[in-house]
């Protein structure tokens, strides 16, 4: 079902981008990377933006974790902190064990020390890294430290989580162990009553499928919303499954469409 009745800039929005133009550089050299881009991503929806390369996903990402400004219209994220953001390296201190690891954004808020540790020992149950605690990043594989990443990104309890090609790097049975593992967490926390708000960036379509509510594509050069299409696909899911296939052949099409149009 393609969905077109998106409000931009509701107020009930946990991320609301509203006209949003990026452009990088001045004169002859601009780029304009996104252009009037507007979105809204309701309380605990989990959204996979997909498009081909270049055409702007890690710029509307960067541009609503607030790591760069936007050079017109608006993007709002609702609650008091910066939103949780994890990218396709984990980028963990290799000096740290994981338990320092995903201690060290709890002791930069300063959250006394006894609640840290128990924190800590939570969020790693919930990764399934309990008895590594005490492991550095070198003595983990590629999974468990993006696991490692997940914990400290959820150690911010914020209600909005930015994840940038999270699983890009990991081989496919991994990521299959991952992405059950992240619709875990995200189906656990709105039957808390926590509501997890997901912004997912993936070139992988059937990844897409899989996880989301809701597929936003982008146009190539400058990048705009070209098509959406909800995901109504029980969970959890599975990414060999018959419905998660046609949802990807769907979105497979309009973007090689896409592609083709552009000539790359
Ligand atoms: N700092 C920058 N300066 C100049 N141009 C940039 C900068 N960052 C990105 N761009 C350009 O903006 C466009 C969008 O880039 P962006 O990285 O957001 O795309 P993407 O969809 O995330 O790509 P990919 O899927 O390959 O990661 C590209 O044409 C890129 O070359």
């Amino acid at each position: 079902m393609t969905s077109t009745t998106t409000t931009p800039g509701s107020a009930t929005a946990a991320v609301a981008l509203s006209g949003v133009t990026k452009v990088y550089g001045a004169g002859a050299d601009a780029v304009v990377a996104l252009d009037r881009v507007s979105l809204d991503v309701a309380p605990g929806e989990f959204v996979c933006l997909v498009g081909a390369s270049g055409c702007g996903k890690s710029t509307l990402l960067n541009l609503v974790a607030g790591l760069d400004t936007v050079s017109g219209g608006g993007i709002r994220v609702a609650g008091d902190a910066s939103p949780g953001l994890m990218f396709q390296e984990p980028a963990l201190f290799p000096w740290l064990t994981v338990n320092a690891n995903v201690e060290l954004p709890l002791k930069l808020r300063g959250v006394p020390s006894a609640q840290r540790k128990a924190r800590v020992a939570e969020l790693l149950d919930t990764v399934h890294l309990g008895e590594f605690g005490k492991r550095r990043p070198h003595q983990l594989s590629g999974g468990m430290r993006q696991r490692v990443a997940l914990a400290r990104t959820l150690a911010l309890d914020t209600p909005v989580l930015l994840m940038d090609e999270p699983f890009g790097a990991l081989d496919a049975m991994t990521r299959d162990i991952l992405h059950d593992e992240l619709e875990r967490l995200w189906t656990s926390r709105k039957a808390a009553g926590r509501p997890l708000t997901v912004l997912f960036v993936t070139h992988n379509v059937r990844e897409a499928a899989r996880l989301a509510d809701r597929i936003v594509l982008l146009s190539s050069r400058p990048g705009r919303v070209i098509y959406e299409t909800d995901v109504e696909i029980a969970r959890p899911r599975r990414i060999d499954s018959a419905e998660v296939a046609t949802i990807a052949a769907e979105v497979t099409d309009r973007l090689r469409a896409e592609v083709g149009r552009h000539g790359h």
